[in-house]
């Protein structure tokens, strides 16, 4: 069994996209600006927005941040994002989700410019993904999807067994795992045999946001796993982030699994990282 450290490849992923960054600058072009938009205030997203402003500096970026009251109307949030799109100097836009309850997350995504869409969450790009074209492509499922590759290698005929089915994470991720040429099962709530589907599997995804729901009755001895939650508890009177895979009861069967924190999270912002360079490069600014 071995730790997959998400960390130290995300580190990595930073220093790459540095890199290109600088090469853009000396070809003359703007540094990528990433904007994030910021509804309310949420300790949790505090940590995350602070981690993507930190990344953006690493890779010689320009970060922006919108913060929006928690009240705010959908015309004015829907302001916030057309000046984003009309600005020069953002290539990448991310409205942070969810949304208070008050405001439309599909018409908020519909609104971000496909080519600024560095969540790949509009449906031009899920549509892209879904028939196997270039696009922007959600940063958890290509943050996992890498960690995979780097594993495995070739994922060609590996049985994948998902267990969820959010836009952002699940049924993307099982569009980017068909398209390695897995074999994809999808487990959700209302599966009726979902250990015994997830034991079957190669490759197994947990996004549920069930804190350690995964315990190693569903883990076929010799899978590689990836935990995508992020589930912040109350242990001993003392908070704790724990993802949906219970780690100390599965990791001894594991081929590989990736730890929470320092799993995918970090990976994930790698990607909205590269993802934004590619939005950049692809733009005539
Ligand atoms: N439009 C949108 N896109 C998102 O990608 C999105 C979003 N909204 N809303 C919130 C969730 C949450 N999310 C995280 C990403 C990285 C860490 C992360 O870096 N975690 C680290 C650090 C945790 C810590 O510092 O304590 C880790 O797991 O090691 C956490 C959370 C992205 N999200």
């Amino acid at each position: 069994m071995h730790v997959i450290d998400g960390k130290k490849l995300a580190d990595d992923i930073i220093a790459e996209v540095a890199l290109d960054v600088k090469q853009l600058v000396e070809l003359g072009k703007a540094a990528p600006g990433l904007a994030v938009v910021l509804v309310g205030e949420d300790p949790a997203s505090a940590i995350y927005v602070r981690n993507k402003i930190k990344r953006a500096q690493q890779a010689g970026m320009k970060s922006i941040e919108k913060r929006l009251p928690v009240d705010c109307s959908q015309s004015e949030l829907e302001a916030v994002v057309e000046e984003l799109n009309q600005r020069h100097d953002v290539h990448g836009i991310l409205v942070q989700l969810p949304l208070p309850k008050h405001l439309s997350e599909e018409r908020i995504i519909r609104l971000i410019a496909p080519h600024k869409d560095v969540d790949g969450f509009h449906p031009e790009n899920v549509g892209l993904l879904a028939t196997g074209q270039a696009s922007l492509i959600p940063c958890t499922p290509l943050g996992c999807l890498e960690m995979l590759k780097r594993e495995l290698g070739d994922l060609s005929g590996k049985h994948a067994v998902i267990v969820g089915r959010s836009n952002i994470v699940g049924k993307p991720m099982a569009n980017l795992l068909l398209q390695a040429n897995c074999t994809i099962t999808v487990v959700h709530s209302r599966t009726s045999n979902a250990s015994s589907l997830a034991r079957q599997a190669d490759i197994l995804v947990a996004a549920v946001g069930v804190p350690e729901l995964i315990d190693e009755t569903w883990v076929k001895p010799g899978a590689v796993v990836i935990d995508v939650g992020i589930n912040a508890i109350e242990r001993d009177s003392k908070r704790k982030l724990v993802g949906d895979v219970n780690y100390e009861k599965v990791a001894p069967y594991t081929r590989a699994i990736t730890p929470v924190p320092g799993g995918v999270g970090p990976m994930t912002i790698a990607c909205l990282m590269k993802n934004t360079l590619v939005a950049a490069q692809h733009t005539a600014h």
